[in-house]
This record gives structure tokens, sequence and C-alpha cells, in this order.
């Protein structure tokens, strides 16, 4: 069992290892520092993976944005410890609006039709507030989120260049101009960018797990996620319609369980990929539950990065020799980003602050 008093609750030096015998999914791990270097190889089996499953590992070690997110992951847990400790009362004071940045309590969503509540955390912390100085942030932050700012930018800027690189990879495999990525997730612009600190309490049962975060394919463009144990699953069959949904999957299939890697992001694609890709790229449905086995008895914690389309960004696809035209997603009026982002997590039953 944890030692919470003398360790802290964030401690991944003592998880025990995660179960060989549960049904796991098989994804390509590729390397960031080839993705860098130009490797053809490389470049083909991460856009693959994205137009199949939307989820690979990525290999972060060589580069130096790579070791930021792998020492700052662990940095930025420990920050959260802090935050997740302060009184409710005090965390409230954060909470979430329509933009979803700040305090999100657990059992603000449901994960059934029945109306179970999730069980866990989050604090998402703005990108645009972490680089820019003080007294130009839109938003009061905890102490704690404060005194690492520099810790927080530095991780933003590299999380951030990171997703950037794999999508203008994506974008020349699709016959699009890099630069069509690149224009419109520009890091200075205001976007609903942020880092996700996310905490799930140890598992409650054996038997039936309770829902952490319910099912859900991410909003935005390219997510690069960090944890230690296991508890996220995906869904076996691959879902690309950048549809409403009401948090269940919409095709037959099982939740298979993705297994942490040491030195690696989990990475993966959201509905406006799919958007801009008109359904190339596909946006990985998955949730979380307590971890398996013995790691359920920890509290759980992961490091979660969402590129976001700019905010006036308008969501229509983007034009190239890969992409295709038509399809009901062509017609009505686009949507902004923000109201794009809105709609989707609005679809997930998130209550809104405002
Ligand atoms: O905690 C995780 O492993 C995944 C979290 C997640 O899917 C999310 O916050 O969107
Ligand atoms: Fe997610």
């Amino acid at each position: 069992m944890p030692h919470k008093e003398e360790y802290g609750e964030f401690t991944p030096n003592l998880y025990p290892p995660f179960p060989e015998d549960i049904p796991t999914v098989d994804l390509q791990t590729i390397a960031l520092s080839k993705l860098l270097d130009g490797d053809a190889a490389e470049q083909d089996r991460v856009f693959e993976a994205c137009v199949g499953r939307g989820f690979f590992y990525l290999g972060l070690a060589g580069c130096p944005a790579g070791s930021t997110i792998v020492s700052g992951a662990g940095e930025i847990a420990r920050v959260g410890e802090r935050v997740f400790r302060l009184p409710l009362t005090e965390k409230m004071q954060y909470k979430q609006g329509k933009q979803l940045f700040g305090y999100k309590f657990a059992g603000s969503s449901v994960t059934d039709k029945a109306g179970t509540p999730d069980t866990a955390e989050f604090f998402n912390i703005a990108k645009n507030d972490m680089i820019v100085p003080d007294a130009d942030m839109r938003r009061p932050w905890p102490a704690e989120i404060l005194d690492s700012k520099d810790l927080l930018a530095g991780y933003v800027r590299s999380a951030h260049s990171v997703g950037l690189a794999v999508l203008g990879i994506l974008a020349q495999k699709m016959g699009v101009d890099p630069g069509e990525f690149a224009s419109r997730h520009r890091i200075e612009e205001p976007s609903g960018d942020h880092i996700r600190i996310t905490r799930g309490p140890p598992r409650a049962a054996r038997e039936v797990p309770e829902i952490q975060t319910p099912s859900h394919t991410d909003s935005g463009t390219i997510t690069i996620l960090m944890n230690w144990l296991g508890g996220l699953q995906v869904w076996s069959e691959s879902a690309r319609k950048a549809q409403l949904s009401d948090g269940q999957p919409d095709v037959p299939g099982e939740w298979l369980w993705v297994k942490p890697k040491r030195g690696c992001a989990i990475v993966n694609l959201g509905d406006a990929a799919m958007r801009f890709s008109n359904g190339v790229l596909c946006a990985g449905r998955h949730r979380v539950i307590p971890a398996p086995g013995a790691q359920g008895d920890w509290p759980r914690y992961s490091i979660v990065y969402f590129v976001r389309p700019e905010d006036s960004c308008v969501m229509k696809r983007l034009e190239g020799r890969g992409i295709p035209e038509g399809g009901p997603e062509d017609e009505g009026e686009p949507l902004t980003a923000t109201e794009w982002i809105f709609r989707q997590s609005s679809a997930l039953g998130n209550k809104l602050a405002d």
C-alpha cells in the first residue's frame, strides 16, 4: 500500500508493474529524434499510425524538446500534488469556465446514461497565460502554479513544438503545405491549448471499476500525454466521424488497456485533426479507469498537453491532394475553434461554470 504521508502521493518509483495478463493495445513506437531528423521511414510510420488508430507511443530520447517533456512532466505532477491538496473551497475559486481553463472537480461530468459521475479532478493550465508576463494573464492561478510558471512555460513550448512537428509531417503526407497547420496553431495567439494535470483516486472496488474520465475523443488537434500508471484504455475499433456523441463508442468493439512506456509520450489525434483532414486522420476514442491490478491502489496522475486550433480559426477541411472533398462536414456554416470546442465538450456532459 502507498505510504501517503511518507512519500507524497505521486511516487512513480514505487509503483508495482503493469499486469502481464490483460489485453493491451499494440501501438507503434515512433522516435521523435528520427522524425525531427527527417527519417523518411519513421515519417511514413507516424502517418500510418495517425490514419489507423490515431494513437502511438512517441520515444522522447535524444532531443531537447523530448527531454523537457520527460523531466517536466514529473515536476508538473508534483505541482499538481500541491494544487490538489488545497481545500476544495479554494480549488473551486478557480472553477473552469467555457474555455475549460482552471479546476474541474470530480463529478462534473457524467459517465453513462444513468448519470454516474466521473471521479477525476483536473487542473487545466492555459498555454497563453503561462507564456506572458503576470500582468497580461487573463485568469487568476493558484500560487502553486504561479511559482512554477517557468517550468510550465518551458513545457508548453516543448509540447507545442512537438505537436506541430508531427502535424507538419502529416500535412506533407496529405499534400498540404505544412504552413497550413502552423498558421492555425501559432503559439502566441489565443487558443484552447492547455496543460492538464489529472488526478484520479485509487480504485474503490476490484470488480466494477469506476470511470475516472468517460469515453471521449479529444476535441483539439493533437495531444501529448504523459502517464505512469495504467488506466488509459482505447476503443478497439477506430471511429472517424467528428460528430456529436453521447459519450459512448459509435462502433462495436472492446476497451483495450494502454500500457505506459517509460521515456515515451502517448500521442493521439483529436477531432480537429479529423476535421482538417476530412476524415483521413483518425481521432482515437479513449477513456480512463483506475489502474489495473495492484497499480490501482495508487492515486493516478497524468500530464496532458492539448494542441488546439487558434480561437478564431475556422474549422473546415484543408486543401491538399490527399484530402477528399465533400461529405456532411463540408456542408453548413463552419464554426470557429472556440465554438467548436465548446460544442464538443458540452456534448460530453460537462457542466460548465459559465
Ligand atoms: O490520463 C490519461 O491517461 C488520459 C487523459 C485524457 O484522455 C484526457 O484528459 O483527455
Ligand atoms: Fe483524452
